[in-house]
């Protein structure tokens, strides 16, 4: 399961120039008018560009509005907005690596209609730095667009994917990375400040940066584009390189044997194996064409590989229940070996075992920990914060050690790394996002997948008459030992609070109410989790066979709203825990809209 050979492969670079404009579509009109030695902007406008560059982070990337067409969705990611940015980002770069004589940055996007004046515009803005070059990668995806600071093809030394995942058609977004990894909270935070600064310098105010018919401004940066086909050239042989030493290295684990069967060490080691992948219309198309197919995979039967903005077959999202459901379908009608699911930006994913049985959520995390666990036995596995229990005793019967932190991938990560040299070797969302310490604590669904596409793979190997029966379901039996809730719901609760004021302390006092609650309920058994990183998650027993419920109320990181969670072991049971909830909430008078959770 390594990923040196990212490092190690090298020769003749395959990144080539080309000077047409990036976009098809019609050129843009020159703002000859603005430079950075333009008037600067007044305080007034400035403080307003400010506050727009803002409201454009998203924790640790960058999301707005990218098209009009929605009504009451104004543009707020123009391509202006795309410029200073971009420009910001590449300054940040070269500023850190004053080395170097000039710094590339490798930029990638998703389908999206808005992508390719997005990515003209951010080009245009890193061609602008001084001391910067900028490099196009195409449709990509978005740990492929961290892979490109590290293969040395590339060498890039800093890079983004503009992509909003899986949001609608008329968001787009930014996503960064360096070679030290994804962009921080603080550091989104220095470049929404920084991009301000640089409009300022254009000249632009709020009305022409954030208007998407303005025209980019006039620099002297030249027209030309390198680019660099990262996914076909570079990343799909990578991703195949981890398919084949995943299988190896699982075969050996799973038969003790060091000398692994011809098939596995062949040029076609998926030989005889089916397996189907629904990208949903996002960039994953690739995985099946492009690595799964050449391994020798029948990827017969897969679905909405084509790249289209439009998402005209289902989000590609794996927490989307379409979603799942089509790569259960055809996962079921291919009779394939396993299916893959993947969102826009394959940062996420989820599979289907050969019986359809969606591997997601919790089984998702489950499966994960068994092969992590196998390779580092006694890991920590940190996850979010609505995992199930029986995750927690499946995590522990293997010997590992469960963190339940909290909601955020990006906080589940860093709070891996915290944990020090090594000694969480997983870190996972039930989002279908996940990070591996052997992959550089990268947010990466689409590697997760790879580790089971290798595990099929070695399985197979390992016993190949049995591979061929119906009843062979590699990662059915990953997670047979996963216990899981008879019932799991999950309501989301408006925080009532008068138009533009502060929903935050509203929230919180709505969840010191709902600990209350819990506390009064410790008469019944009800039991407050000592450890809760994010809202009240409580204990709640539920029969005399050690059945056992849980809820658990904290605040949405984005939305002014509170994210309730129920499971049950019984049938009825999160009815029963509602309506308990409900009615003691109501009396408490919490500042939330309950409406949602009457019966
Ligand atoms: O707090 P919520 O509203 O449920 O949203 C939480 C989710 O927000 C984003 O989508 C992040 O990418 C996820 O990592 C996170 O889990």
């Amino acid at each position: 399961m390594s990923t040196d050979s990212a490092r190690a492969r090298s020769g003749s670079t395959k990144i080539s120039r080309r000077t047409a404009r990036h976009t098809p579509y019609p050129a843009r009109r020159r703002n000859s008018a603005r430079s950075p030695s333009s008037a600067p902007a007044s305080a007034m406008d400035t403080a307003a560009v400010q506050e727009r560059f803002a409201r454009l982070q998203n924790g640790s990337d960058v999301r707005g509005v990218a098209l009009p067409g929605i009504p009451d969705e104004p543009v707020t990611l123009t391509p202006n907005a795309a410029f200073c940015l971009a420009r910001a980002f590449a300054e940040s770069v070269r500023d850190k690596q004053s080395d170097k004589k000039e710094v590339l940055i490798a930029v990638g996007r998703d389908p999206r209609l808005s992508g390719p004046a997005v990515v003209d515009a951010a080009l245009r803005g890193i061609n602008s730095t001084a001391g910067a070059k900028a490099v196009d990668a195409g449709l990509a995806t978005t740990p492929a667009m961290y892979m490109a600071t590290q293969f040395e093809d590339v060498q890039a030394d800093g890079a983004f994917m503009v992509t909003a995942s899986h949001l609608p058609w008329n968001r787009n977004g930014m996503k960064f990375f360096t070679n030290a990894g994804g962009a921080s909270k603080q550091d989104i935070k220095a470049l929404v400040t920084r991009a301000s600064e640089v409009a300022n310098e254009y000249g632009m105010d709020e009305s022409t940066c954030f208007d998407a018919d303005t025209p980019l401004p006039e620099t002297s940066a030249s027209a030309a584009v390198d680019s660099v086909p990262l996914v076909k050239e570079y990343y799909a042989k990578h991703c195949q390189e981890v398919v084949r030493n995943a299988a190896m290295n699982r075969y050996e684990a799973l038969t003790g044997s060091a000398k692994v069967p011809a098939i596995l060490s062949s040029s076609k080691p998926l030989e005889n194996l089916r397996i189907v992948v629904d990208a949903g219309n996002g960039c994953g198309g690739f995985l099946a064409s492009e690595v799964l197919a050449p391994l020798g995979a029948d990827v017969n039967g897969s679905a909405y590989l084509d790249p289209d903005g439009n998402f005209p077959n289902h989000i590609p999202n794996p927490e989307d229940e379409t979603a799942m459901a089509s790569a259960v379908a055809i996962t079921k009608a291919a009779s394939a070996h396993m299916g893959i699911c993947l969102d826009t930006d394959c940062d996420r994913s989820a599979v289907v075992a050969r019986s359809g049985a969606a591997l997601n959520r919790n089984r998702l995390i489950a499966a994960m920990s068994a092969l992590v666990l196998s390779a580092h036995p006694g890991t920590a596995v940190m996850t979010d914060s609505v995992t199930s229990n029986g995750l927690r005793d499946f995590i522990e019967s293997l010997g590992g050690r469960h963190v339940r932190y909290k909601r955020g991938y990006k906080n589940v990560i860093d709070k891996g790394v915290e944990l020090g040299s090594g000694a969480c070797q997983l870190m996972m969302e039930t989002s279908g996002h996940g990070a591996l310490a052997e992959n550089f604590y990268l947010d990466d669904g689409l590697f997760m997948a790879l580790l089971l596409v290798g595990e099929v793979a070695a399985r197979a190997a390992a016993n190949p008459d049995a591979a061929n029966s119906a009843d062979f379901d590699p990662l059915g039996e990953l997670v047979a030992n996963l216990r899981e809730p008879v019932e799991s719901v999950e309501y989301r609760l408006g925080i009532q609070v008068e138009p533009g004021s502060d929903f935050r302390p509203v929230g919180e006092a709505a969840l010191e109410s709902f600990k209350e609650v819990c506390a009064d309920m410790a008469s019944s058994g009800w039991v407050l989790e000592d450890e809760n990183y994010e809202g009240y998650r409580v204990r709640i027993p539920e029969g005399d066979d050690g059945e056992e419920g849980w809820a658990l109320l904290r605040m949405s990181l984005h939305d002014p709203l509170c994210v309730l969670n129920v499971e049950s072991d019984k049938v009825g049971g999160h009815e029963t825990t509602l309506q308990i909830l409900k009615s003691a909430l109501l009396e408490k008078q919490v500042a939330l809209d309950l409406s949602a959770l009457s019966s």
